[in-house]
């Protein structure tokens, strides 16, 4: 049974696909609430209102997903979900109509000041040239940050006979082109544009993106919209510049605090605004309600998701061809590390034959974490296994080599200590799984599934009749035995496989028989 907690307003009805799941219980209450039982909740539903802070992730030791029902993931400690190994998802298309649609009723009530005329007629006024506004036909549209909500206003000013100026240092030719709008530099759009939105997520580059020092290249009476994050437009600054005339108005949706309570822009009669509504129609909420529940199930589910933050995204067809590697090359990660007693220096996988026509960074986070699932005690998945190697020191190396030792597909992993290396290969066959292949350079095949104890000894008679006599004599039953050696008389190994773990009394007392080089317990 898996537990989630709703802990913003997330519309009901898009909830639907989790509600109708079986093994899912859904909570909906505010943190504060939940207080006494966040330790319990797997998944966590969120809009911008709740702040996940690290200190709210390590209250949640089961939380393994985050799911914004937005678009923003400014109020997530993203960093410390990821070294948590929690996946954060967003829903990244659900609201883009909306937004998009409220920035441009902004830009309209901005140009004609409806807002102004609106409070002095239910005022008991009736002041027509007060309120005399600006066409946006014809006028020149500044967009800074051209991505899902930046691209849906251009289409929208087009119709309305604007003039689109965009800057988005990630916009590729092909993209301004079918858009049909001028690329240039936020230097150049600056002086040109007669009303300027912005569009960019919330980061430390977009932080003060617009502030004093370039809005005064601006032209006197330039519109300013914010309709994406507070402090993305300085707030300080505008209001200095708003005070001088320079900015002739600004339409604000969101704000650095939210509420903005004692904000000085709200003093001001050029700046009209609303409480964060970009979002808020009945569309929107359910687009992004439904998407982050259909997200979160198929997580739950043991799934891929498609609007990860923190994993790469991987779609529906490449997972199908992945998946038959991901198992497989976890249990190698924990052969490699069960194997070796000593401290990680270097993991390197080499992905061989005609299989691997696909991105297989997410087979090597699944290799990583294997290696150290089996070391840690916290939790280490494909979300923090790079972090975990990169915070301990150990390089990573990765291969893709038409060579697959005679098999239709083998992944080699080479796990190397201070002292010591292992050498293991994999291989999966449709209908039949997955087989570990060689250990060490030795040629041998075992499902990597239970608990198996590796031996390597001297190729000679009689150790394996000990080993099997010492077994017996304690009624330890051997569920398979594998053998395998490159020579006769040379080294040799055995891996052997039982329905329990090997007790440490028993371990100890094969330890001693004679001709054993080494061997090493792994469940797996
Ligand atoms: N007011 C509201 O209710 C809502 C606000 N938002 C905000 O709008 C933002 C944008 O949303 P989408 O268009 O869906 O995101 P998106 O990811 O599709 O687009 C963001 C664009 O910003 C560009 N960008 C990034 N850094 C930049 C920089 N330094 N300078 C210029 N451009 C930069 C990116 O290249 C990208 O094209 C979200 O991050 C969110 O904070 C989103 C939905 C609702
Ligand atoms: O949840 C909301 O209404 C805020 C939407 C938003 O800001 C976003 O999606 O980034």
């Amino acid at each position: 049974m898996y537990r989630i907690l709703v802990a913003d307003a997330i519309k009901p009805e898009g909830l639907e696909p989790l509600l109708q799941a079986s093994e899912i219980e859904l909570i909906q209450k505010k943190i504060e609430e939940a207080e006494e039982s966040l330790h319990e909740f797997d998944a966590l539903l969120v809009r911008s209102a709740t702040k996940v802070t690290e200190e709210l992730i390590e209250k949640m030791p089961n939380l393994k997903i985050i799911a914004r029902a937005g678009v923003g993931v400014d109020n997530i400690d993203v960093p410390a979900a990821t070294k948590h190994g929690i996946v954060v998802v967003n829903a990244p298309d659900g609201n883009t109509i909306s937004t998009a649609e409220h920035t441009f009723a902004m830009m309209a009530a901005l140009a004609r000041h409806i807002p102004q005329g609106h409070s002095s007629v239910k005022n008991g006024e009736w002041k027509r040239s007060a309120f005399t506004g600006t066409e946006l036909y014809g006028k020149k549209l500044g967009i800074v940050g051209m991505g899902r909500i930046g691209g849906e206003i251009a289409k929208r000013a087009k119709v309305f006979g604007m003039d689109v100026l965009v800057f988005d240092p990630f916009l590729t030719s092909d993209r301004a082109k079918k858009l049909n709008v001028t690329s240039l530099s936020l230097e150049e759009l600056l002086p040109l544009a007669d009303i300027i939105t912005v569009h960019t997520p919330l980061t430390s580059e977009t932080k003060g993106l617009l502030n004093k020092d370039n809005l005064r290249t601006c032209k006197k009476g330039v519109y300013l919209l914010n309709c994406a994050r507070g402090g993305i437009i300085d707030e300080d600054d505008l209001y200095e510049l708003l005070l001088e005339n320079h900015v002739a108005g600004a339409a604000l949706d969101v704000f650095v605090e939210e509420p903005p309570a004692g904000n000085k822009l709200l003093e001001l009669d050029s700046v009209i605004t609303t409480p964060h509504l970009g979002a808020s129609t009945k569309e929107a909420q359910f687009n992004v309600a439904t998407q982050v529940a259909q997200e979160v199930l198929v997580f739950l589910e043991g799934n891929p998701v498609a609007n990860s933050i923190n994993l790469p995204a991987i779609s529906k067809e490449q997972f199908e061809k992945v998946q038959p590697y991901y198992q497989l090359v976890k249990q190698m990660g924990s052969i490699g590390s069960q194997c070796m007693k000593e401290g990680i220096n270097e993991i390197s996988v080499t992905y061989g034959g005609e299989a691997f026509h696909f991105d297989t960074s997410i087979l090597t986070k699944s290799l990583i974490s294997g290696v150290f699932k089996t070391r840690l005690d916290g939790p280490v998945n494909e979300v923090n296994a790079l972090l975990i190697a990169k915070e301990r020191g150990v390089t990573i190396g990765e291969k893709i080599s038409t060579d697959a030792y005679g098999y239709a597909n083998c992944i080699s992993v080479t796990v190397k200590g201070d002292n010591r290396q292992l050498d293991i290969r994999g291989t999966h066959v449709e209908n039949y799984g997955s087989r570990i292949v060689s250990l060490n350079g030795f040629n041998i095949e075992f499902l990597p599934e239970g608990n198996f104890l590796y031996i390597q000894h001297t190729d000679q008679p009689g150790v394996i009749g000990n080993v099997g006599r010492i077994l017996g004599d304690d009624e330890v039953n051997i569920a398979t035995m594998q053998v395998g050696r490159k020579q006769a008389g040379g080294e040799a190994i055995m891996v052997l496989s039982f329905d329990k773990p090997l007790s440490d009394e028993m371990f100890e007392k094969l330890n001693e028989l004679p001709d054993i080089s080494f061997m090493y317990r792994m469940s797996l």
